[in-house]
């Protein structure tokens, strides 16, 4: 038994992904358990440790903690990346709950008909540019610090950093209109648990192609 947290999830983004980004940025390392056919998540199952027969799966201080919201909460918690007091912490909650809805956006998009991917991929970017990120814009600008809450990194910039960066990877000049947002990039990815995170070889995964679409889809019911 390493200590270190261990993750059961596919070799890919998907739900895992914050995950990996709060660990990296709290600078603990962990383990990765890929789940690589339908057979050995069946067998999972049955072995019990999934509590609602799902991935992701973390274990972490002796729990199997299942459910992405769950797990991310723990962490923060556990690596002081969720404010100081209740009311940081229900910043950072909003911040995150806004920032997920995104997310959930550009997770499913590999997995759209194709049809469907250029009015999707036109949806993203119009609530990237003129719901989320304009909110964020003004918090930075209002807040006049280099984080979102408080003075000090916690679980929203990790995510909103994961955010912009995803984006991106569609809408490369999604950031033009928005300065401070450019400034929060920079300076985040320079934290150096996450620089370290950003550079090839560490645990974050790439965009989704084709074959990790096949993978979800031969293992998962989407
Ligand atoms: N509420 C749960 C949902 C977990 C979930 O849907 N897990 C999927 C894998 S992620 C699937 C996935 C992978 C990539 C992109 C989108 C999606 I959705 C699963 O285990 N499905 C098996 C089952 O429900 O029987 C959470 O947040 O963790």
């Amino acid at each position: 038994m390493s200590g270190k947290p261990r993750l059961t999830y596919i070799n890919g983004r998907g739900r895992m992904e914050p995950i990996r980004w709060l660990l990296a940025a709290a600078g603990v390392e962990f383990e990765e358990n890929f789940v690589e056919t339908k057979e050995q998540l069946e067998k999972l199952i049955k072995g019990g440790d999934l509590l609602f027969q799902q991935v992701p799966m973390v274990e972490i201080d002796g729990m199997k903690m299942v459910q992405t919201r769950a797990i991310l909460c723990y962490i923060a918690g556990k690596y002081n990346l969720y404010g100081k007091d209740l009311k940081e912490r229900a910043l950072i909650d909003m911040y995150v709950e806004g920032i997920t809805d995104l997310m959930q956006m550009i997770m499913m998009f590999p997995f759209a008909p194709a049809e469907a991917k250029p009015k999707n991929l036109a949806s993203i970017e119009e609530k990237a540019t003129k719901r989320y990120f304009p909110v964020f814009e003004k918090i930075l600008k209002q807040h006049g610090q280099d984080f979102l809450v408080g003075n000090r990194l916690s679980w929203a910039d990790v995510q909103l950093l994961e955010a912009i960066l995803a984006v991106e990877e569609k809408v490369p000049a999604v950031l033009s209109g928005f300065p401070q947002l450019q400034a929060f990039k920079t300076k985040m990815s320079n934290v150096p648990t996450i620089k370290k995170f950003l550079q090839p070889g560490s645990a974050r995964k790439p965009p989704p192609d084709e074959n990790y679409v096949a993978l979800v889809m031969s293992i998962f019911n989407l």
